[in-house]
Protein backbone atom coordinates (compact mmCIF):
# COMPACT_ATOMS: atom_id res chain seq x y z
CA UNK A 1 0.00 0.00 0.00
CA UNK A 2 2.90 2.24 0.51
CA UNK A 3 3.11 2.46 -3.43
CA UNK A 4 -0.37 4.00 -3.36
CA UNK A 5 0.22 6.17 -0.76
CA UNK A 6 3.35 8.08 -1.79
CA UNK A 7 0.93 8.85 -4.62
CA UNK A 8 -0.94 10.79 -2.98
CA UNK A 9 0.99 12.37 -0.13
CA UNK A 10 2.32 15.50 0.30
CA UNK A 11 5.72 17.12 -1.03
CA UNK A 12 7.11 14.38 -2.77
CA UNK A 13 9.39 14.76 -5.78
CA UNK A 14 7.25 13.18 -8.64
CA UNK A 15 10.53 10.89 -9.57
CA UNK A 16 11.00 7.10 -9.72
CA UNK A 17 14.84 6.52 -9.81
CA UNK A 18 16.42 3.39 -10.83
CA UNK A 19 19.67 2.27 -9.47
CA UNK A 20 21.41 -1.14 -10.66
CA UNK A 21 21.55 -3.23 -6.18
CA UNK A 22 25.26 -3.66 -6.01
CA UNK A 23 27.21 -1.17 -8.43
CA UNK A 24 29.47 -0.39 -6.98
CA UNK A 25 28.84 -2.40 -3.87
CA UNK A 26 26.11 -3.25 -1.35
CA UNK A 27 27.09 -0.36 1.24
CA UNK A 28 26.97 2.32 -1.92
CA UNK A 29 23.85 1.14 -2.80
CA UNK A 30 22.47 0.98 0.70
CA UNK A 31 23.52 5.06 1.10
CA UNK A 32 22.22 5.98 -2.49
CA UNK A 33 18.62 4.38 -1.30
CA UNK A 34 18.90 6.03 2.47
CA UNK A 35 19.67 9.49 0.17
CA UNK A 36 16.95 9.06 -2.55
CA UNK A 37 14.19 8.19 0.79
CA UNK A 38 15.54 11.33 2.08
CA UNK A 39 14.91 13.38 -1.20
CA UNK A 40 11.43 12.21 -0.73
CA UNK A 41 11.35 10.39 -4.13
CA UNK A 42 7.63 8.68 -4.76
CA UNK A 43 9.41 5.30 -4.91
CA UNK A 44 12.75 3.45 -5.74
CA UNK A 45 13.55 1.01 -8.49
CA UNK A 46 15.93 -1.27 -6.88
CA UNK A 47 17.65 -3.21 -9.91
CA UNK A 48 18.58 -7.18 -9.75
CA UNK A 49 21.21 -7.41 -12.17
CA UNK A 50 21.41 -10.01 -15.05
CA UNK A 51 23.70 -11.82 -17.58
CA UNK A 52 21.49 -10.97 -20.18
CA UNK A 53 19.45 -7.58 -19.98
CA UNK A 54 18.29 -7.35 -22.94
CA UNK A 55 15.82 -4.35 -22.58
CA UNK A 56 19.08 -2.40 -21.55
CA UNK A 57 21.38 -0.13 -23.20
CA UNK A 58 24.79 0.38 -22.35
CA UNK A 59 24.84 2.36 -19.22
CA UNK A 60 22.53 -0.12 -17.37
CA UNK A 61 24.16 -3.22 -18.88
CA UNK A 62 27.68 -2.26 -17.48
CA UNK A 63 26.43 -1.41 -14.50
CA UNK A 64 24.89 -5.61 -14.24
CA UNK A 65 28.33 -6.18 -15.04
CA UNK A 66 30.12 -4.23 -12.22
CA UNK A 67 27.20 -5.63 -9.88
CA UNK A 68 27.34 -9.11 -10.90
CA UNK A 69 31.00 -8.83 -10.04
CA UNK A 70 29.85 -7.63 -6.55
CA UNK A 71 28.07 -10.85 -5.96
CA UNK A 72 24.65 -9.24 -6.25
CA UNK A 73 22.14 -11.44 -7.26
CA UNK A 74 18.19 -11.48 -6.56
CA UNK A 75 18.24 -13.09 -2.27
CA UNK A 76 21.30 -10.50 -1.53
CA UNK A 77 18.91 -7.99 -3.04
CA UNK A 78 16.22 -8.93 -0.77
CA UNK A 79 18.86 -8.33 2.06
CA UNK A 80 19.54 -5.00 0.71
CA UNK A 81 15.51 -4.45 0.61
CA UNK A 82 15.52 -5.13 4.52
CA UNK A 83 18.76 -3.75 5.53
CA UNK A 84 17.38 -0.23 4.23
CA UNK A 85 14.15 -0.67 5.73
CA UNK A 86 15.77 -1.36 8.84
CA UNK A 87 17.76 2.02 8.81
CA UNK A 88 14.13 3.64 8.55
CA UNK A 89 13.74 3.98 4.68
CA UNK A 90 10.14 4.13 4.08
CA UNK A 91 9.76 5.30 0.14
CA UNK A 92 8.38 2.59 -1.61
CA UNK A 93 10.98 -0.39 -2.70
CA UNK A 94 9.84 -1.78 -6.41
CA UNK A 95 12.03 -4.56 -6.81
CA UNK A 96 12.84 -4.49 -10.91
CA UNK A 97 14.16 -8.06 -12.07
CA UNK A 98 13.88 -9.63 -15.83
CA UNK A 99 12.07 -13.51 -15.08
CA UNK A 100 14.87 -15.65 -15.12
CA UNK A 101 16.23 -14.60 -11.48
CA UNK A 102 12.57 -15.19 -10.28
CA UNK A 103 11.95 -18.37 -12.61
CA UNK A 104 15.18 -19.84 -11.18
CA UNK A 105 14.30 -18.74 -7.03
CA UNK A 106 10.49 -19.64 -7.28
CA UNK A 107 7.45 -16.77 -7.65
CA UNK A 108 5.34 -18.05 -5.02
CA UNK A 109 8.45 -18.56 -2.28
CA UNK A 110 10.03 -14.50 -3.78
CA UNK A 111 6.73 -12.92 -3.43
CA UNK A 112 6.27 -14.34 0.03
CA UNK A 113 10.19 -13.24 1.32
CA UNK A 114 9.50 -9.83 -0.73
CA UNK A 115 6.34 -8.74 0.97
CA UNK A 116 8.15 -10.05 4.68
CA UNK A 117 11.63 -7.84 3.61
CA UNK A 118 9.59 -4.46 2.62
CA UNK A 119 9.40 -4.73 -0.92
CA UNK A 120 6.06 -3.13 -2.59
CA UNK A 121 6.08 -3.61 -6.11
CA UNK A 122 7.40 -5.50 -8.76
CA UNK A 123 8.62 -4.63 -12.40
CA UNK A 124 9.51 -7.78 -14.41
CA UNK A 125 9.76 -5.99 -18.07
CA UNK A 126 10.55 -9.61 -20.04
CA UNK A 127 7.42 -11.46 -18.88
CA UNK A 128 4.47 -10.36 -21.44
CA UNK A 129 1.25 -9.31 -19.64
CA UNK A 130 -0.62 -12.31 -20.93
CA UNK A 131 1.73 -15.09 -19.28
CA UNK A 132 2.21 -12.79 -15.72
CA UNK A 133 -1.56 -13.89 -14.60
CA UNK A 134 -0.59 -16.67 -12.19
CA UNK A 135 2.38 -14.82 -10.93
CA UNK A 136 0.24 -11.33 -10.97
CA UNK A 137 -2.21 -13.52 -8.22
CA UNK A 138 0.64 -14.59 -6.30
CA UNK A 139 2.16 -10.90 -5.83
CA UNK A 140 -1.99 -9.81 -5.05
CA UNK A 141 -1.87 -12.31 -2.49
CA UNK A 142 1.32 -11.34 -0.30
CA UNK A 143 0.16 -7.44 -1.33
CA UNK A 144 3.04 -6.88 -3.83
CA UNK A 145 2.38 -4.47 -6.41
CA UNK A 146 3.15 -6.37 -9.93
CA UNK A 147 3.63 -3.50 -12.21
CA UNK A 148 2.59 -3.58 -15.88
CA UNK A 149 5.07 -1.53 -18.62
CA UNK A 150 3.07 -0.21 -21.68
CA UNK A 151 4.66 0.69 -25.08
CA UNK A 152 3.25 2.93 -27.40
CA UNK A 153 2.94 -0.08 -29.64
CA UNK A 154 0.81 -1.67 -26.82
CA UNK A 155 -2.21 0.21 -28.55
CA UNK A 156 -4.88 -1.84 -28.35
CA UNK A 157 -3.85 -4.30 -25.72
CA UNK A 158 -3.38 -1.01 -22.71
CA UNK A 159 -7.05 -1.97 -21.95
CA UNK A 160 -6.66 -4.72 -20.90
CA UNK A 161 -3.14 -5.07 -19.26
CA UNK A 162 -3.84 -1.51 -17.03
CA UNK A 163 -7.25 -2.94 -16.33
CA UNK A 164 -6.05 -4.79 -13.29
CA UNK A 165 -2.71 -2.92 -12.45
CA UNK A 166 -1.70 -2.20 -9.36
CA UNK A 167 0.86 0.41 -7.72
CA UNK A 168 1.52 2.20 -11.19
CA UNK A 169 1.81 1.31 -15.04
CA UNK A 170 5.15 2.09 -16.03
CA UNK A 171 5.14 3.29 -19.67
CA UNK A 172 8.00 3.37 -21.76
CA UNK A 173 8.38 6.90 -23.98
CA UNK A 174 10.31 4.46 -26.61
CA UNK A 175 10.92 1.76 -28.33
CA UNK A 176 14.03 0.45 -27.88
CA UNK A 177 16.19 0.29 -25.12
CA UNK A 178 16.91 2.40 -22.06
CA UNK A 179 19.70 5.23 -22.39
CA UNK A 180 19.40 8.77 -22.14
CA UNK A 181 18.10 10.51 -24.77
CA UNK A 182 18.08 14.11 -26.13
CA UNK A 183 14.16 14.63 -27.32
CA UNK A 184 11.26 12.67 -27.63
CA UNK A 185 8.90 11.86 -29.89
CA UNK A 186 5.38 14.26 -29.80
CA UNK A 187 3.43 11.05 -30.00
CA UNK A 188 4.22 10.30 -26.58
CA UNK A 189 2.31 12.54 -24.86
CA UNK A 190 -1.12 11.50 -26.63
CA UNK A 191 -0.07 7.67 -25.52
CA UNK A 192 0.47 8.50 -22.11
CA UNK A 193 -2.97 10.41 -21.81
CA UNK A 194 -4.54 7.20 -23.39
CA UNK A 195 -2.96 5.36 -20.99
CA UNK A 196 -3.88 7.54 -18.17
CA UNK A 197 -7.75 8.18 -19.12
CA UNK A 198 -7.49 3.60 -19.13
CA UNK A 199 -5.50 3.64 -16.15
CA UNK A 200 -7.62 3.08 -12.67
CA UNK A 201 -3.94 3.50 -10.98
CA UNK A 202 -0.96 6.56 -11.47
CA UNK A 203 1.37 5.83 -14.66
CA UNK A 204 4.95 6.27 -14.42
CA UNK A 205 7.23 7.30 -17.66
CA UNK A 206 10.45 5.95 -18.38
CA UNK A 207 13.22 5.83 -20.79
CA UNK A 208 15.71 8.24 -21.69
CA UNK A 209 14.83 10.46 -19.00
CA UNK A 210 17.38 12.79 -18.09
CA UNK A 211 16.98 16.26 -17.77
CA UNK A 212 14.75 18.77 -15.78
CA UNK A 213 12.82 19.69 -18.82
CA UNK A 214 11.80 16.30 -19.59
CA UNK A 215 10.33 15.58 -16.48
CA UNK A 216 8.77 18.86 -16.42
CA UNK A 217 7.42 17.83 -19.80
CA UNK A 218 6.20 14.48 -18.53
CA UNK A 219 4.51 15.58 -15.76
CA UNK A 220 2.08 17.58 -17.76
CA UNK A 221 0.92 13.72 -18.61
CA UNK A 222 2.04 11.27 -16.27
CA UNK A 223 2.27 11.25 -12.38
CA UNK A 224 6.06 10.02 -12.50
CA UNK A 225 9.00 10.04 -14.10
CA UNK A 226 11.51 7.45 -13.93
CA UNK A 227 15.36 8.18 -14.01
CA UNK A 228 17.63 5.37 -14.72
CA UNK A 229 20.21 5.63 -16.82
CA UNK A 230 21.50 9.17 -16.29
CA UNK A 231 21.15 8.19 -12.29
CA UNK A 232 23.76 5.31 -12.96
CA UNK A 233 25.99 7.27 -15.66
CA UNK A 234 26.88 9.44 -12.60
CA UNK A 235 27.31 7.20 -10.10
CA UNK A 236 29.90 4.97 -12.94
CA UNK A 237 31.32 8.41 -13.04
CA UNK A 238 31.78 8.78 -9.78
CA UNK A 239 32.65 5.28 -8.62
CA UNK A 240 35.90 5.87 -6.79
CA UNK A 241 34.81 8.27 -4.67
CA UNK A 242 31.93 6.19 -3.54
CA UNK A 243 34.16 3.63 -2.72
CA UNK A 244 36.13 5.82 -0.71
CA UNK A 245 35.18 6.91 3.14
CA UNK A 246 37.08 9.97 2.70
CA UNK A 247 35.08 11.04 -1.00
CA UNK A 248 31.90 9.33 -0.29
CA UNK A 249 30.08 11.94 1.26
CA UNK A 250 31.01 14.59 -1.81
CA UNK A 251 30.03 12.13 -4.24
CA UNK A 252 26.71 11.51 -2.56
CA UNK A 253 26.40 15.46 -2.41
CA UNK A 254 26.48 15.88 -5.96
CA UNK A 255 24.22 12.76 -6.64
CA UNK A 256 21.62 14.28 -4.67
CA UNK A 257 21.84 17.83 -6.08
CA UNK A 258 20.98 16.19 -9.68
CA UNK A 259 17.87 14.75 -8.48
CA UNK A 260 17.11 18.16 -6.73
CA UNK A 261 17.37 19.66 -9.86
CA UNK A 262 15.30 17.29 -11.91
CA UNK A 263 12.28 17.69 -9.66
CA UNK A 264 11.41 19.72 -7.22
CA UNK A 265 9.16 18.59 -4.01
CA UNK A 266 5.16 19.08 -5.23
CA UNK A 267 2.56 19.72 -2.68
CA UNK A 268 0.16 17.32 -3.69
CA UNK A 269 0.25 14.44 -6.54
CA UNK A 270 -0.66 15.35 -10.04
CA UNK A 271 -2.72 12.38 -9.74
CA UNK A 272 -6.60 12.30 -9.75
CA UNK A 273 -7.04 10.69 -6.02
O1 LIG B 1 17.59 4.12 -18.05
P1 LIG B 1 16.47 5.04 -18.49
O2 LIG B 1 16.58 5.38 -19.98
O3 LIG B 1 16.35 6.26 -17.61
O4 LIG B 1 15.10 4.22 -18.34
C1 LIG B 1 14.63 3.78 -17.02
C2 LIG B 1 15.13 2.37 -16.87
O5 LIG B 1 16.50 2.45 -16.57
C3 LIG B 1 14.53 1.44 -15.80
O6 LIG B 1 13.20 1.69 -15.52
C4 LIG B 1 14.80 0.09 -16.41
C5 LIG B 1 16.03 -0.53 -16.32
N1 LIG B 1 16.03 -1.63 -17.12
C6 LIG B 1 14.82 -1.73 -17.77
C7 LIG B 1 14.35 -2.65 -18.71
C8 LIG B 1 13.04 -2.47 -19.23
C9 LIG B 1 12.23 -1.41 -18.78
C10 LIG B 1 12.71 -0.46 -17.82
C11 LIG B 1 14.01 -0.63 -17.35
Amino acid sequence: MRIKKAFQEEARRRLIPFITAGDPDFETTLELVGLLDEERVTAIELGVPYSDPLADGPVIQAASARALEQGMNLPRVLELAEAARNRGVTTPLVLFSYYNPILRYGSEVLMTRAAQVGIDGMIIPDLPWEEGRELSRQAAEQRVDLIPLVAPTSRERIQRIVSDAKGFVYCVSSLGTTGVRSDFDQKVDAFLDTVREASPVPIAVGFGISRRKHVDRFLEHADAAVVGSALIRMAEQRKDALTDADRREDALEEIRQFVRELADERSVSVYRT
